[in-house]
């Protein structure tokens, strides 16, 4: 039957029905078990096509709620059962849904019959057996995926999924030719023959050399127009990154016009990026002589932006000042911590990128998605653990790189011939390399044991009963075997920017002005701030960031390590929560409230916050910052892309849904020498580390089948 007919001769429904069911939607949002706009869906719905089944109304709220926690969709396979585990509410509620499901559809096909008979719904189910897709209408919801797994999405969501999906596929089927030999060259130049490993860690008669996966990402990249490198913390992301660049430049038959960008989503991780980039490149320097003058190559990539500020982010607008009809104008993209970036935010980057140019995107998969919808990185590198490369990939990487890799039985999409995993850490040959990989493959019990065991006082349980007290002791004096604290940075600020002057007479004789020496110091206090921080998993209650920071604060005070009176003071660490670009400041950029340098010298109180990019200053009046938090606790989330010697890192009392392995690793693989976790409740790790976030979206299938 033709749509429209099949919707013309829908039996009438009961008005009460609905009623009833709004009714439901409206009193779960005044419990909080929804949210207002959750429900405010359902009505709109209702309004919009008074017919709609009260299925359609409640799975719009769903919805909505879903999309609220970063789902991309709704799978409605989860709605034929009461959707309690996929709400995790109270008990009461869950008795509540029980009852409203007694009269909702009893199995799949209702809950789709029901969508596609709703005018507000547009079909859009991607397999045969569904038809053809109806045209555009603008309706506000889309039922997409397939018909044994459909997906009910909001229209927006729908169509950044449709664009990231189809420039993902088109990009890395792209291949441009590569001269072969040439790259071996280069390649056998800029990395060093791997170790031979043991196939048998009990039979080292039965060894084969380890397989160079960051020499793989490198001849992988330079033959299409996308590369997606993945790997855990210290795998050499950004050092093959800067080969690739060198190998590029090497290889382009006009290096000196060669566009290079690099971005993050936040400043901070930028310049990371472009810190850790110019020095792989300088270490890289020797081994080429004076063949490739990497020096050069350097000086012309320009600083590292965040993407916001790359696509070119517009007051009040969703939209970029980048996007098809003006592209970037780059021949080669490196974007770190990707797995920050959300569906939105990756659908504009791709938009922007010119079709001729290299994007190589760079992230660990396994880190907490990003705070909006979407879980990219993550649907992107769904099999990169597997290698599926077909024969083309393998025969051309043989030749390129001397790698010879087995045959997958699984047949690989084109994007899987673009993505590479590199697997050993080079940082983490210690215990919280050995604490991530057990967190990471949701092993409890041997993750347990080595925070017990407090191996080389790297990783620490703090003991049980926690109380709140533990952290204020960490943040004034650390622990034993971990000294990193707050006091750093407090005394550093105390000392003053002419401490140095005073014990080096050189430049007390005059050698450096007193701005040099105020910068100086700044430089030397947000160094010292990032030796220790507190992450939290949550906001609120006495475990959360918000009642850690005051505590700490009130601790510090009591030491007289600083003197909080009124929202601005000297030390006050600072968090930026909303991006100013008039400001040249962004969401999750940390600084410290620090004196000018002219107030420094004429004792009169103006107060700036103050930003450290790499080894580039930057700060604004603090009458000037309108949205900042204070940072001495921050959570988990807005750690991403920040890395501290001493990381503490605090659950609460309470698990729940969001204390998931993707938080606890996130967050123990912030700490580059020490880690200290508070469990309030014994047992709440060892559930966190067997809850696996689950993003609903239909990205993997769509890439996978190249739709
Ligand atoms: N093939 C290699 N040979 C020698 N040193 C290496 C190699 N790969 C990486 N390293 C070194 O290991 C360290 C970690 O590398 P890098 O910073 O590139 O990792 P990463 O994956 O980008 O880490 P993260 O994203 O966690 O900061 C660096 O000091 C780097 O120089």
């Amino acid at each position: 039957m033709p749509d429209g007919a099949r919707r013309h001769a829908r039996a009438p429904l009961a008005r009460h029905a609905m009623t009833d069911t709004l009714h439901t939607l409206h009193a779960w949002a005044d419990q909080g078990w929804l949210r207002r706009l959750d429900s405010a869906l359902a009505a709109f719905v209702q309004q919009q096509d008074p017919q709609a089944a009260p299925a359609v109304l409640v799975a719009s709220a769903l919805l909505a709620q879903m999309e609220g926690r970063g789902h991309s969709c709704l799978p409605l396979a989860k709605l034929v059962q009461p959707a309690a585990a996929l709400l995790g509410w109270p008990d009461l509620a869950q008795l509540e849904l029980q009852a409203l499901w007694s009269s909702l559809p009893a199995g799949l096909d209702g809950w789709v019959q029901a969508l596609q008979d709703c005018r507000l719904v547009r079909q859009a189910l991607t397999d045969e057996a569904a038809g053809q897709d109806e045209p555009d209408l603008g309706q506000p919801l889309v039922l997409g995926g397939t018909r044994a797994a459909p997906l009910l999405y909001m229209r927006r969501y729908w169509v950044y999924e449709q664009q990231v999906a189809s420039a993902i596929t088109e990009r890395a089927a792209r291949l441009q030719p590569v001269d072969r030999a040439l790259a071996r060259q280069w390649l056998d130049r800029m990395f060093t023959p791997q170790p031979i490993e043991p196939i048998e860690p009990t039979d080292p008669s039965q060894a084969e050399p380890r397989t160079d996966w960051q020499k793989i990402a490198c001849a992988l990249a330079l033959r299409s127009g996308l590369t997606v490198i993945t790997g855990g913390p210290g795998t050499g992301k950004t050092y093959t990154a800067a080969r690739l660049l060198a190998l590029l430049l090497a290889m382009s038959p006009d290096a000196s016009r060669l566009k290079v960008a690099l971005a993050a989503p936040t400043g901070k991780a930028a310049a990371r990026l472009r810190q850790s980039i110019d020095q792989s490149l300088g270490s890289l320097q020797p081994s080429l002589g004076h063949t490739l003058d990497l020096q050069t190559l350097t000086t012309r990539i320009g600083k590292a932006s965040t993407v916001h500020s790359l696509l070119g982010m517009q007051m009040g607008s969703r939209q970029f000042r980048h996007d098809a009809r003006h592209p970037l104008d780059l021949d080669l993209l490196i974007v770190d911590e990707t797995s920050m970036i959300h569906l939105e935010m990756m659908a504009a980057l791709l938009q922007a990128m010119p079709p001729h140019a290299r994007l190589v995107l760079l992230g660990d998969k396994d880190q907490l998605a990003s705070v909006e919808a979407g879980s990219v990185l993550g649907d992107l590198c769904a099999h990169a653990a597997q290698v599926r490369y077909d024969a083309a990939t393998r025969d051309y990487l043989l030749e390129a790189t001397g790698e010879a890799l087995p045959a997958s039985s699984a047949r690989g999409s084109a994007l899987d011939q673009q993505t590479v995993m590199l697997r050993h850490s080079r940082r983490f040959g210690t215990t919280i390399g050995a604490l991530a990989r057990e967190v990471n493959a949701g092993q409890a019990g041997p993750a347990m044991q080595l925070l017990r065991q407090n191996h080389d006082g790297l990783v620490w349980l703090a003991p049980q009963p926690a109380s709140p007290e533990i952290l204020l002791q960490l943040a004034l004096q650390g622990r034993p075997g971990a000294s990193a604290s707050y006091s750093d940075y407090l005394l550093t600020i105390q000392a003053g920017p002419n401490q140095l002057q005073a014990q080096d007479p050189t430049q007390a004789a005059g050698q450096e002005s007193p701005e040099q020496a105020h910068a100086d110091w700044v430089k030397r206090v947000l160094i010292a701030f990032d030796r220790f921080r507190i992450l939290c998993a949550v906001h609120e209650g006495e475990w959360g960031d918000r009642a850690l920071n005051q505590g700490v604060q009130r601790a510090l005070a009591a030491r007289r390590l600083i003197r909080p009176e009124g929202e601005w003071f000297i030390g006050r660490p600072v968090m930026v929560t909303r991006n100013d670009k008039a400001l040249g400041i962004f969401n999750g950029d940390v600084g410290i409230v620090l004196p000018s340098a002219s107030a420094s010298s004429s004792g009169s109180k103006s107060l700036r916050a103050y930003f450290l990019d790499g080894e580039q200053l930057r700060s604004v009046a603090v009458s000037r910052l309108a949205h900042v938090e204070t940072a001495f606790a921050m959570t988990i989330h807005k750690s991403q892309g920040s890395e501290f010697a001493h990381t503490v890192v605090v659950l609460p009392e309470v698990g729940g849904e969001i204390i998931t392995r993707e938080l606890v690793y996130t967050g123990i693989t912030r700490a580059r020498e020490f880690l200290s976790i508070v469990e309030p409740r014994p047992g709440l790790l060892g559930e966190a580390i067997g809850r696996q976030v689950q993003r609903a979206s239909g990205l993997e299938f769509r890439t996978s089948k190249g739709i």
